[in-house]
């Protein structure tokens, strides 16, 4: 089995205790995952475009949806949770329920508090500090790389206020309000 397949098998144990009618995976490392988990368990996808499409459709959505369905949003990685949140607001905004994300790491540097804040529960298959601990245990990483990342993770937090900057950095626009 493939990496991809094996990951996304585990985050559909994750998906498994959670209700959800749709998925849709956050661009577009994520997409992937989001895909295997749909062919796999049977369940509808959605996919969010980073920009709305300017032709045609003009969509930012693609795929066949109904508002009040509930989607679980799929994300490899949440860092300072904005590219998340982004995806939440336009879900949101669509009229879909989102109260749940399944992701592959949760880096622990404060993207899990903000969209808690936002009304969105964070279930990961790692956080970095068990990632860290793993990879030590396994003979893969020194000890002085355990202590790099540590360090990393202690001093650079987000808060909402970064996950904006942040994410306009990335993408050179704004987060709207969720
Ligand atoms: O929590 P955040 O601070 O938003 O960081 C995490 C995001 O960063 C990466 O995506 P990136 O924006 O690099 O785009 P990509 O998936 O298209 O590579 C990753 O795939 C997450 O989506």
């Amino acid at each position: 089995m493939s990496k991809r397949n094996t990951i996304s098998k585990q985050l559909l144990k994750l998906a498994s205790e959670i209700e959800h009618d749709i998925l849709c995976g956050v661009p577009y490392a994520a997409l992937p995952f989001a895909a295997v988990m749909s062919v796999t368990s049977g369940t509808p996808m959605i996919m969010k475009r980073k920009e709305t499409k300017m032709y045609a459709t003009k969509k930012i959505l693609e795929g066949v949806f109904e508002k009040n369905q509930i989607c679980l949003v799929v994300e490899d990685v949440v860092t300072s949770g904005g590219s998340l949140l982004e995806a939440v607001a336009a879900l949101r905004s669509e009229g879909l329920v989102v109260n749940h994300a399944v992701v592959v790491l949760e880096r622990q540097q404060g993207g899990a508090d903000v969209l808690n804040a936002n009304g969105v529960e964070v279930k990961s298959l790692f956080t970095m500090t068990n990632l860290v601990e793993i990879l030590r245990n396994a003979g893969r990483i020194s000890e002085e790389t355990v202590e790099i990342v540590s360090d990393h993770i202690r001093e650079c937090q987000f808060g909402p206020n970064e996950v904006l900057e942040r994410y306009n950095e990335k993408n050179d626009r704004s987060v709207p309000a969720v």
